[in-house]
């Protein structure tokens, strides 16, 4: 188990450039499953999710060569479907959440899918409902062994209308790479259009398939017979984007976020202006000063503001942690309000530990009452629990009065490139052993 020494109180100065979006990198490198011609992917983050399902595509057989520091070409020409059967295949796939998303590429393309319980971050129930029942609406058999947690499914696809139970974004993105080669029409209501699935979207059609509706929650896709190779190059990713402006402002920093994708980037930076911050675009970077105070804005009626999650284009899940733990030296008092997730929340306990005014209302709801800088939150020992915390709780130490240890950074790892590295270079004081 990894952990950060971390000596707080370092102002930060310089550039950042975010790394290629975790979310949509799982999405993408799984789609090339779709086509036996090559792919030339770009911007693939180096992190620890996105390698292993490199790996596990790379066990399945698909030809993969690495053109330069952050692109890979993948050739899925002739595909071993006999590793699905294997120990090997169960314990890699189930180390991370993204690997649920080859099942509707090797569905569409060999009839066939299999896969166990997938990991990912330890957060609430995360069901996976709505890709079996989208599966089995497009005629697949659909099956679960429930002793060993396996799913299976098979069968040729058909097109057809399905209204989803949930926006869910992984389901979302199943369903769409089993439909562009399902037999006619698939019309998917409901659907999640996270920037991650529009790019999906956006590939797909660049490989020949025929997407109707793309960015909107009405898909209308009609199946081909086959797809082609294609290059592709991910977005920044938007919630790294968002994490160093929480970074910069609760560390008095002077940040720079290059090329940010603003047009890409929804509501994450006016929300961070309701915390307070200042933001300058400058072109396509976002510039944010090092900020004395920042004061939560209220509602017009001068109620207490909520910050909540939502569906796109809502506000994000990913970045609810890390405006709490911004949240915790503003001026003011926000009401956090994490709807998808019933377990992201309890890292709090280690905020208030460090001096923050919080209070957990229950596992959906924290008050912060910020503490506009009347004192430095202080250093301690904790442990990361998931990526998004585990960021907060970096953030946090990075602000604090003293040294601060975080234990089981590999959390950090699974969606943050050389994190301390990158934050080395603006000033950071944070080792790694
Ligand atoms: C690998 C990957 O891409 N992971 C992301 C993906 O996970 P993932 O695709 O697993 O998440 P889902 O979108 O399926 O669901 C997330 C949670 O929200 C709930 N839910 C979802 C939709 C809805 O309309 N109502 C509702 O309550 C679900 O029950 C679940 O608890 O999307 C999540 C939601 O943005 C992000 O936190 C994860 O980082
Ligand atoms: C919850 C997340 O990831 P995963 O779905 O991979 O667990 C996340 O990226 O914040």
């Amino acid at each position: 188990m990894a952990s950060f020494r971390v000596k707080g109180g370092n102002r930060l100065k310089g550039s950042i450039v975010p790394q290629g979006a975790k979310n949509e990198a799982l999405q993408i490198i799984s789609a090339v499953l779709l086509t036996s011609e090559p792919v030339h992917i770009h911007k693939i983050p180096n992190i620890r999710d996105v390698i292993k399902l490199i790996d596990l595509l790379a066990d399945l057989g698909v030809q993969i060569e690495k053109t330069d520091e952050e692109s890979y070409r993948f050739t899925a020409k002739d595909v071993n479907l006999k590793f699905l059967d294997t120990e090997d295949f169960k314990e890699k796939a189930s180390s991370l959440r993204g690997s649920i998303m080859i099942l509707g590429p090797l569905l569409a393309r060999y009839g066939t899918g299999k896969m166990p319980r997938p990991g990912g971050d330890k957060i609430g129930r995360r069901r996976l409902d709505t890709h079996f029942v989208g599966f089995q609406k497009l005629g697949a058999q659909f099956d679960y062994d429930a002793k060993n947690s396996f799913y299976t499914v098979s069968g040729k696809l058909k097109g057809t209308y399905m209204h989803l139970d949930e926006a869910s974004v992984t389901g979302t993105a199943n369903i769409i790479m089993a439909a562009v080669l399902a037999e006619g029409l698939t019309t998917i209501y409901n659907a999640a259009c996270e920037p991650y699935i529009q790019q999906l979207c956006n590939m797909l059609v660049r490989m020949g398939a025929r997407i109707e509706g793309i960015g909107s929650n009405l898909l209308k896709i009609e199946g081909v017979e086959s797809l082609g190779g294609t290059d592709h190059t991910m977005l920044p990713d938007m919630i790294e984007i968002g994490s160093f402006i929480g970074l910069a402002a609760m560390t008095r920093s002077e940040i720079t976020i290059k090329d940010a994708r603003i047009d890409m980037l929804g509501i994450i930076p006016d929300t961070f202006r309701r915390l307070g911050i200042k933001l300058e675009f400058r072109g396509d970077d976002i510039y944010v000063p090092a900020q004395e105070h920042y004061e939560i804005e209220s509602f017009i009626d001068g109620s207490i503001l909520t910050i909540a999650d939502a569906i796109w284009p809502g506000f994000t899940p990913d970045l609810l942690s890390i405006v709490l733990v911004t949240a915790t030296q503003a001026k003011g008092t926000v009401l956090i309000h994490q709807k998808m997730f019933e377990s992201r929340l309890f890292f709090v306990d280690k905020l208030i530990d460090m001096g923050a005014q919080i209070i957990l209302c229950d596992p959906h709801r924290a008050t912060v009452i910020g503490l506009d800088r009347a004192f430095d939150l202080k250093g301690i020992s904790m442990t990361s629990p998931d990526i998004r915390a585990g960021v907060s709780l970096l953030i946090a130490a990075l602000s604090a009065d003293g040294t601060s240890t975080i234990h089981n950074v590999e959390q950090i790892d699974r969606g943050y490139q050389f994190i301390d590295k990158r934050l080395k270079a603006l000033g950071a004081d944070i080792e790694r052993f």
